[in-house]
Parts: structure tokens; sequence; C-alpha cells
């Protein structure tokens, strides 16, 4: 068993295909079973050829035996997407067909319904009466119905109808992979950022995950006691010297170390990640090597390190071992990301866990560390703001955890991206390294020393800010801002990068206005952060991101997502359709959280 494999022991959802049919026999279910069947069919193979599970391989669909025209067919599907771990459903129909009879009524799954647009048959009429079954049951779906009428015998599935099947399936696909998964804490409260309280009954509750603690003083004992995989580690230093160049010190003169000292934290910076990798994942190499409980790991599927600062002020920081692990590739190779959070700042760490999932390329973790007006540019730099930056930038920066893939050194087309994994070439991955350095971190914040990846994210990159807050009384809450990552002439970043900690890695970033709420400026969108981290994604995923949240019952409070883009489930618009916003807060709060 390779490590990858190891990992991905745990199968994947599936998406359960639902044809739901008129069930009159004796002429009507009878001319109706081949077209319900094909629309099954062509569903799957739409999902299977577009999506992708973390590890690279096709979203798998199981379709129902037969069609389901009432409800001993129903629960004959309902017990076969049991047996083959079935997270997501899709009910699609042409017709006419009886509504609580064949609905899935399983409440925690999320669920859609395509209900045909033609009129030979009345598919959307079954699809307004099984979505107010869905809707007065308090098990909220998707409804999808394509707004041009097709003909009776048409087995294409038109565009907007194919947006919203993946969409939904993106965001429920995200939401059945995390159930069951564990959020690892390594280390407790950081500096006394509220998101590193790990709050157990948000993650049980909403996300149907558990929580896994572990001292840090667990790295000590397993650097000591030699618990990882020795030949690996020979591999990893070798590997790391070749390709993570280390950069200048910036400490003054005499906070300084010498190269024996920097030497011993190189090591201990690898045998971090390898130890921190093996704790979340676990790794059979360490049960060969007698290390039989180790190698379990703890299933976490994201986790986050304390690091500041009774870790840090004694041993070198996690700034390594999170950059590295958060990328697309490491010494054994191209892998997807390993989601750690800095800080232990676990909001922020499900924030990466749904830009991951939604996307699978890796995400940058920063602080949200200053809004540079056009005004202040200007003072401190006589450089005029232009383009996607005209409005005002934020500083995205902190000292670890931003992969490196945050370069923005892949490419398509000729354009700055961010990849999957199994997208990403090999001359990519050297760029992502070649563009970084590692600098001794600053000695009078991290008296133990380390190494911060320090590199400058490329501008253009269409990118997601997002950050999940929790609120007492409220619960937990998202917010997001699609925007453009930019590039200023090197003379001006450097001056304003020098203000800062030059030794992090930065990107600079332009949120896109709409001129309302909290997108009327860009030091509105700082002015209305929730904390002081974000989590950044590649693409504009907030459409996705806000479909996950409905289906989590995670109310938005700020996004600049068009209208248009807006999928949430049917019920959401009997809650109110002007301001839908304020609807979403009160439909999340009645329906409750997904996974209670
Ligand atoms: C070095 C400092 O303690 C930083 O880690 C601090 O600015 C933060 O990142 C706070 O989130
Ligand atoms: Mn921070």
């Amino acid at each position: 068993m390779t490590h990858q494999d190891y990992r991905y022991k745990q199968a994947f959802p599936k998406i359960g295909i639902r044809p739901t049919i008129d069930g009159r026999r004796k002429g009507v279910r009878e001319s109706l079973e081949e077209q319900t069947m094909r629309m099954a069919t062509s569903v799957a193979e739409l999902l299977a050829s577009e999506l992708r599970y973390p590890d690279g391989s096709p979203v798998e669909c199981v379709v129902a035996e037969s069609c389901i025209g009432g409800v001993n067919e129903a629960a004959a599907a309902a017990e076969l997407f049991s047996r083959s771990n079935v997270g997501v459903t899709i009910t699609v129909t042409p017709c006419w067909c009886y509504g609580t009879e064949t609905m899935d009524m399983s409440p925690s799954i999320p669920t859609a319904i395509w209900g045909f647009n033609g009129t030979e048959r009345p598919g959307a009429v079954y699809l307004a009466a099984v979505l107010s079954a869905h809707a007065q049951k308090g098990i909220p779906a998707f409804g999808i119905y394509g707004e041009d009428v097709q003909d009776g015998g048409d087995t294409t599935i038109p565009d907007d109808v194919r947006e919203k099947l993946l969409r939904f399936s993106r965001a429920g696909l995200a939401a059945a992979t995390l159930k069951g998964r564990a959020y690892l804490s390594i280390g407790s409260v950081s500096m006394g950022i509220a998101g590193s309280i790990v709050n157990d009954s948000f993650f049980q509750e909403y996300l149907g995950m558990r929580n896994e603690y572990v001292d840090m003083s667990e790295l000590t004992r397993r650097i000591e006691e030699e618990i990882y995989d020795p030949e690996e580690y020979k591999l990893a230093l070798a590997w790391v010297k070749e390709n993570c160049s280390e950069g200048q010190d910036n400490n003054p003169a005499h906070l300084q170390t010498d190269r024996k000292r920097k030497e011993y934290e190189w090591e201990t910076v690898v045998k971090m990640t390898q130890i921190v990798r093996d704790l979340m994942a676990g790794n059979p190499k360490l049960a060969e090597l007698g290390f039989t409980e180790e190698s379990m790991g703890h299933h976490a599927i994201v986790s986050g390190f304390q690091g500041q600062r009774q870790w840090t002020d004694h041993s070198p920081n996690g700034d390594f071992l999170e950059s590295i692990l958060n990328s697309s590739f490491d010494w054994n190779g191209k892998r997807s990301p390993y989601l750690v959070a800095t800080e232990n700042d676990s909001l922020n760490g499900v924030s990466m866990l749904f830009g991951s999932l939604l996307t699978h390329t890796a995400q940058i973790f920063a602080d949200v560390r200053t809004y540079w007006s056009t005004d202040s540019v200007k003072r401190v730099t006589g450089h005029q703001l232009e383009g996607n930056a005209k409005d005002g930038i934020l500083h995205l920066i902190n000292s670890g955890s931003a992969a490196l893939d945050g370069t923005g050194q892949q490419s398509k087309e000729g354009k700055p991206v961010l990849k999957p994994f199994w997208e990403i070439t090999d001359e990519e991955v050297q760029d992502c390294l070649k563009a970084t350095s590692w600098r001794p971190a600053s000695v009078e914040y991290f008296r133990g020393g380390g190494y911060s990846a320090d590199f400058l994210t490329k501008g253009g990159m269409p990118v997601t800010m997002t950050r999940l807050n929790l609120v007492k009384g409220l619960g937990p809450v998202l917010q997001l801002a699609q925007g453009y990552t930019v590039d200023l002439p090197d003379d001006v970043h450097d001056t304003l990068d020098q203000r800062t900690d030059p030794t992090w890695p930065s990107t600079w970033f332009a949120p896109v206005l709409t001129g309302s709420g909290a997108f009327t400026s860009v030091y509105e969108v700082m002015n209305q952060w929730g904390a002081n981290h974000g989590s950044i994604s590649y693409g504009h995923i907030g459409a996705d991101l806000l479909t996950l949240a409905s289906m989590l019952r995670i109310p938005v409070s700020m996004h600049n997502v068009p209208e248009s883009e807006i999928f949430r489930p049917r019920a959401w618009g009997l809650f109110g359709t002007s301001e839908p916003e304020s609807a979403d807060y009160r439909a999340c709060s009645v329906f409750g959280p997904l996974y209670r």
C-alpha cells in the first residue's frame, strides 16, 4: 500500500441517481420508462466525466435499479444507496410522479431534483409538488428546472441545467466528504486567537465531523524517539537541500544564528512535516517500524498547529511544515494538499477545507493584514494604483501556511492559475519552488527559529477569500469576497512589504466591488472581515460556497456573487425573495444544521 492509497483508504461518497416515474401501469409508465432511465444515465455520465474526487479519480454514480414509481421502489433505491456509500442524491424525471411516495426522505443527504421542462408530460408539475413536500417536511431540496422548453424526446441536458447539476454535485460531495472525518488540533489556543478555541458542537452538528486533539509535546516525543520513517527523512532532507533555497537572514546581527543551529533547524522542520502528516493521515511505514498505534493517524481531513507561542518560543516554527503540507507536492511528488491551519485557527481551517473540497487546488492561508487605499499607496510610494487595484488593495500575509502553489507559477493558456495536483507539470513544481526562498524566521517573534516561505503571488488570478466565523447565540456565519490578485511594480511592492515582515509570503488582493453592502469599497471589505485570517482559493468559487453553506445551514453574511449564480434549496425563497441575504439567515435557523 503506498502512502497515498493508505490516505484514501476510506471510500469517497457516491452520487445516487433516482429516476422517478408516473406509477400508472397499462400505458403511462411503460411509455416513460426509457426516457426516464435515459435522463438518469445521462446525468450519471455528465457527473462522472466532469467531476473528480480529491485523489483525482472520477466521481462515481449509482443509478437506482428501476424507475421509482412508488414507495416500494423508493425504499429499494434507498437500500441500494446506503449499501453503496451514496452521500448525495439527484432525482430526475420527465413526467408527473407522486410526490411524497417517490421523494428521497434522507434528511442528512443533500438532494436535488431535475424536473424536465417539456409539456407533453408535466415534469415541472412534479418538481413543484415534490419541492413543496420537501419544504413541508423540513428536508430542503434543490430544484432544477431548465429555462427553455425541450421537446418530448430530447435527451440532451441544457447548459443551465448542466451548470446547476454540477454546482449542486460539487457542493454535495464536499458536504458528504467531510462527514465522519476529523479536525486534528495540535496544541491549543494560539496567542488568544478565538478561532483556535475548537468548538466541538459546531464541528459535530454542522459538519458531521469529530475533533481530535494532541499536545505539541507529541512532536517532541516523536522527534526524540525517532517515530518517523528514517528513510523518508533522508530523502526529504536531500530534496530540501536541493529545492528549498535558504533566503537572506533578516534578523539584526546580534540575533542571527550560526550555521550549525540553522542546519539543526532544517532537520527539525523536515521531521515536523513528516510527523504532522503522519498524525493527520497515518502512515503504514510506522507499523513496520513497530509503532502500530501511531501508524493509524487521526483520520484528519484538516488540522491546525498552534505553534505560537509555547512551541515557537523554544523550537523552530511550523511555517515550513504548514507551507509544504498545504502545497500540492513534496519530496514524494505531487499529491493533494494536506490542510494545516496556522495558529490552530480551526475556523480558517474549515474555510480552507471548503475551498479545497470544491476546487481540489491548494489554499492560501493568510492574515488579512492591511487595507492600502489608493491615497496611502500614492503617499508612501508615489504610485497610482490602477486596473483591478484602482479602488485600493488588501495585503494578505502571514508567517506560515501559504501553499507554494500560491506563487502563481502554474499556468493555463498563458495565464497564472492554481491547478489540481493531477494537472500540475514537473516544471511547474520546480517553478513554484524556485519562486520561493526560505527565510530564517524573525527571532524576535520566533525565538526557536525556523524558516518562512517568502514569495509574492502573481497578479491577475481570479480568487475568492473566505472566512467562517462563530457568533454566540447565532452560530456559524460564512463570508466571502471574490476578486483578483494584483501585480505591483517591484519597487512599490518592496516599499510596502518592507513595512511588514518581508520574510513572509505576500498576496495583493483586490475584491470586486458591487456598490452595495460590504462591497461599496475595498475599505469596507476589510472593515467587515470577521477575524484576523482568511483563506484564499483559486477561482471565483463564491457561488459554490453559497450552495455548500446552504446545505450545511450556514448563513452567508457578505458576498459579491452575481444573483444569477446563486443556487440554494428551493424553500429558501419561501423565507422571502426580495432580500435573499436575510431569508438565508431565517432558512438556516429554521431547518437547523445538516448533521445535528
Ligand atoms: C508573528 C506574529 O505573532 C503573527 O503570527 C501574527 O501577526 C499573526 O499571524 C496573528 O494571526
Ligand atoms: Mn495569523
